[in-house]
């Protein structure tokens, strides 16, 4: 948990490789979906900026009205009054019209953005679910979480905000500029004169805002993953008593976000100067150039007006852009993080035009023949399984047992295709796991990990979760069964089960439920965030009832009795083995005391397979089996 601020899991080197051409391509297609409403949105601009800059004009021409009566000498008074509310009454009439078109406007251009946002998360928790656990054991929860969301909805800004105003400020200039030209070219052209310079002087102080931006967006992440990984830790911390180094830690993480804002708004803050600077600037030329030409007499009052109010008109789309920086920066270094995620390439592919389908329960009497071809693996560079070649007979009973970090919960991963052989070949029913569809695959395997993973739902919805999957993912070959796992076990013979009686036949396969009678609750008892309501015991049985319940053709238990007593452990193999008739279990124990039961017996060390026989053959043999189950018994018969 102690970390220096930067998270020390670092990023799989193709996470940072989506170049900026790339970025924009992609960030086009979102656009390109909703041009529609994207164009709607600029009409109503154009809309807009038609109707409010025709204000100026309306008001000039009013001023030009009562000027000219006032040093007249004889004038029609009340023709110039109905004349002047005559131009108040457009001008009423087109800041309404402007309002309401400013209104369709940015509802149309936010609408769209939303449904980028909504498309982009969608796509990007679907991938993330493609996505092996490489991906996931490379990179911080918090830190995707925060991708997927603070970053998400920054890349919504950066398409509404940005087209917004960016269009907003081409249509103003493009109708204000005109119309100050034809009012009076040289006072336009000292208006936009400072413009260049200040433009130029803006670059540096841009660049510097997406530098800090991508900081801040990373400080943020850091931040994130900091709290759900202490959150998830924090009885490890407790019992350290390391609250306080943690709260300390935690700070200086929290410090150095906040200096790192305060820098980023210091930025923006001079930005924001010049943008004002610039909006100013023309107000500034117009009161000096525009009055003097008034007094002299070489410019009409009225015309002063009018030109002065667009100057002021066009200030606000100016300003905006000021902040359409700050957006456009913090949208495109978040667009940059999502798309790392986006297009990373989980290293298990599906299979193509060459994919093959299992043989169904009808074609082979028994099922779950797998081939181990010459494997070996690497999860970096250094490997962790080396050339092991075995074959695991259709409905056999096998286990697979070595001494810690020997490699066998990695061949569990890679027969469930977490990962893909570096070399050799996984067969099952003679098919290459690499020509089955991922589905198909993971329908017909049942895994029960070593360490429980329950969802914060009750324990009937936990143990569903394998039954809900093959009803409701349509393209799943295999159907739910719906006969009894194991003759006779419950009564009513031959008949169907119902989806009640398959869960508390595999709740009692699992032996547990005597459990389930202790709580008042039953199935229906919430079982808290990771199941942390239920013991160690509680909590793998719980996983081998949900996984018993998709009826799977291979069915394995990495290391999942470990925290079951010895008796439990007996009752719920002999049960499996009448329910696991005709198919295969593989079981990965450091347990010896069950193996005398199982068919086969495969010994790994050091990521090498070194023996393998039945437990009275490898006894016999005088090996590291042998020499393994020798310790073990005399370690229990000192403790007992
Ligand atoms: N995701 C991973 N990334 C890198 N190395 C890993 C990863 N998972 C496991 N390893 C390494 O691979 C080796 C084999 O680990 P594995 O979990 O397969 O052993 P095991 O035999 O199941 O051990 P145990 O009996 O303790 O569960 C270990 O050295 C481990 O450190």
């Amino acid at each position: 948990m102690s970390q220096s601020s930067s998270s020390p899991l670092r990023p799989p080197p193709e996470l940072a490789t989506v170049c900026a051409r790339e970025r924009r391509a992609i960030l086009w297609s979102y656009f390109w979906r909703y041009r529609g409403l994207f164009a709607a949105g600029a009409v109503f601009l154009l809309l807009t900026n038609g109707l409010a800059l025709a204000i100026p004009a309306q008001l000039g021409h009013a001023v030009q009205l009562m000027r000219d009566a006032a040093t007249a000498e004889s004038s029609d008074l009340l023709s110039v009054r109905s004349e002047v509310v005559r131009a108040a009454m457009i001008i009423i009439a087109l800041a309404i019209g402007a309002g309401i078109a400013r209104v369709y406007s940015r509802t149309t251009i936010f609408n769209a953005g939303r449904h980028i946002e909504f498309d982009l998360r969608n796509e990007l928790y679907t991938h993330l679910t493609r996505l092996t656990p490489r991906f996931f054991g490379s990179m911080p929860t918090g830190d995707i979480t925060s991708r997927v969301t603070n970053d998400v909805t920054y890349v919504r800004l950066l398409f509404a905000i940005a087209f917004l105003h960016i269009v907003n400020a081409v249509v103003a200039y493009t109708i204000g500029i005109q119309r100050m030209v034809a009012l009076d070219l040289s006072l336009t052209l000292w208006c936009l004169a400072p413009l260049p310079l200040l433009l130029f002087g803006m670059r540096s102080v841009i660049h510097a805002l997406f530098t800090q931006t991508k900081v801040v967006q990373a400080e943020l992440s850091n931040m994130s993953s900091r709290v759900q990984e202490n959150l998830s830790g924090v009885d490890v911390i407790k019992a350290y008593t390391l609250q306080d180094r943690e709260i300390a830690e935690y700070r200086a993480l929290n410090a150095n976000f906040y200096e790192q804002n305060v820098g980023l708004a210091r930025i923006r803050a001079m930005l924001n100067a010049m943008i004002v600077l610039i909006a100013n600037v023309g107000t500034l030329v117009v009161l000096i150039v525009g009055a003097r030409r008034v007094i002299e007499g070489s410019m009409d009052l009225g015309t002063f007006v009018e030109f002065n109010g667009y100057v002021v008109a066009l200030a606000f789309p100016t300003i905006a852009l000021g902040w359409v920086f700050a957006v456009w920066h913090r949208g495109l270094a978040a667009f940059e993080r999502v798309c790392e995620v986006r297009n990373y390439e989980p290293r298990v592919k599906e299979p193509g035009e060459d994919a093959l389908t299992l043989p169904t329960a009808e074609e082979r009497e028994r099922l779950g023949a797998i081939e181990l071809d010459s494997v070996s693996f690497a999860y970096e560079d250094s490997p962790v399984l080396k050339d092991i070649s075995l074959t695991i007979p259709a409905g056999s009973t096998v286990a697979i047992v070595g001494k810690t970090g020997s490699g066998k919960s990695t061949l569990v991963k890679l027969l469930a295709r977490h990962y893909d052989p570096t070399e050799g070949a996984i067969r099952v029913e003679g098919i290459d796991l690499r020509q089955l569809p991922q589905r198909q695959l993971r329908s017909e395997l049942g895994v029960v990990p070593q360490e429980p993973f329950l969802f914060s739902m009750t324990i009937g919805q936990n143990i569903r979760f394998g039954l809900d999957a093959l009803q409701f993912d349509e393209s799943l070959t295999r159907r739910a069964p719906t006969a009894a796992l194991i003759e006779g076990l419950l009564e009513g013979g031959e008949r169907e089960l119902t989806q009640e009686e398959r869960i508390a036949q595999a709740v009692e396969i699992a032996a547990l439920d005597a459990d389930l009678e202790n709580f008042e609750q039953g199935l229906d008892t919430l079982v808290g965030e990771r199941g942390v309501t239920l013991s160690g015991g509680q909590k793998q049985r719980t996983t081998i009832a949900r996984a018993l319940l998709t009826d799977p053709r291979i069915l394995i238990l990495d290391d999942a009795l470990a925290s079951v007593d010895t008796q439990t452990e007996r009752r719920i193999l002999d049960q499996l083995k009448a329910l696991m008739y005709g198919r295969t279990s593989i079981h990965i124990t450091h347990r010896f005391n069950a193996l005398s039961r199982v068919d086969r017996i495969f010994v790994l060390d050091e990521g090498r397979l070194v023996e393998e026989g039945t437990h009275a053959e490898l006894c016999q043999r005088g090996g590291l089996y042998a020499e393994m189950y020798a310790r073990q018994k005399l370690r229990e018969q000192l403790e007992s």
